[in-house]
C-alpha cells in the first residue's frame, strides 16, 4: 500500500477502520504497559483515533505518526485543541500540549524529532502493512523507540478468503517480527468478529511485546 492509497481512503471516507468510540481492548489491557502519569505512548499510524483523547485523559502523553494530514487536523479538532505546526522537512509536527504527531511516512521519521517511547500502542497499524513492509516496520519502530514495550491489537482470517487491508497476521508472523527483540505473549482475549470485512470473519488478537 503506497501513499496514494491512503490517501484515497481518507479522500473516500472509506475509514470503516476508524471505530466511533475508545478501544475498549486498550481500556482492558492497558495496564499491562506498566505506565507511570507523564508517561510517552507511541500510536504508530494513528489515523483520528479516539483511543488518543482517552489516553490523554489518562494523564499520559502521546506521540503519534500519520501519513494524512487531513486525518490529523479532524484529530485535533475532536480533541478541541490548536496545533503548533512546525515544518521538519520530510515530516511535519502538529504539537499541543502533551500531544505530538508527525504527519508524514512513519518510514521518514528518525527518533529524533520523535523523541522519548515509553510505550507503543498499536491498534489497526501492523495490519494496515502488506507482507512484504512488516519487517522493515517492525524493525523500525524497535529503532525509534529502543524496542519498548507494546500492545499490538491485530486480527487473523483465512487469507485466501480476503486481500488486505486489513492483512490477517498469524502468531508464527509476530514472533518471526519480534521474537528476537521482545517477549511476546498472546493476552487470553480472542473475540470473534463476525462479517470483519467483505463477509470474512475474523479472530480479534491483543499481543503483548515485553522488552
Ligand atoms: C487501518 S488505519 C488505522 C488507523 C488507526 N490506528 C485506528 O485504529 O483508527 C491505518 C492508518 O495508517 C496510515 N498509514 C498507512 N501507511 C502509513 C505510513 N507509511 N506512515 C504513516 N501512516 C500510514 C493511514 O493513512 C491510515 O490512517
Amino acid at each position: 500500500m503506497d501513499a496514494a492509497f491512503w490517501h484515497q481512503v481518507w479522500k473516500d471516507r472509506n475509514i470503516g477502520f476508524h471505530q466511533a468510540d475508545v478501544d475498549p481492548v486498550l481500556i482492558k489491557h492497558i495496564h499491562h504497559l506498566n505506565l507511570k502519569s507523564g508517561d510517552r505512548v507511541f500510536v504508530p499510524l494513528c489515523g483520528k483515533t479516539k483511543d488518543i483523547g482517552w489516553l490523554l485523559d489518562q494523564g499520559y502523553q502521546v506521540c503519534g505518526a500519520e501519513l494524512n494530514e487531513g486525518a490529523v487536523i479532524e484529530l485535533f479538532e475532536f480533541l478541541g485543541l490548536s496545533a503548533k505546526v512546525k515544518d521538519m522537512g520530510e515530516v511535519k509536527c502538529y504539537h499541543s500540549q502533551n500531544i505530538d504527531i508527525f504527519v508524514g511516512d512513519i518510514f521518514s521519521l528518525q527518533r529524533e524529532p520523535l523523541g522519548k517511547v515509553d510505550a507503543i500502542y498499536d491498534r489497526a497499524a501492523l495490519i494496515a502493512l502488506p507482507p512484504k513492509m512488516r519487517k522493515a516496520y517492525s524493525q523500525h519502530l524497535n529503532a525509534l523507540s529502543n524496542s519498548a514495550t507494546q500492545l499490538v491489537v491485530v486480527y487473523e482470517y483465512d487469507p485466501s478468503l480476503m486481500e488486505g487491508p486489513p492483512f490477517s497476521i498469524d502468531s508464527d508472523e509476530m514472533y518471526t517480527l519480534y521474537g528476537a527483540s521482545h517477549e511476546v505473549q498472546c493476552l487470553p482475549h480472542s473475540r470473534l468478529i463476525e462479517n470483519f470485512k467483505d463477509g470474512v470473519d475474523a479472530q480479534e488478537l491483543i499481543w503483548l511485546l515485553q522488552s
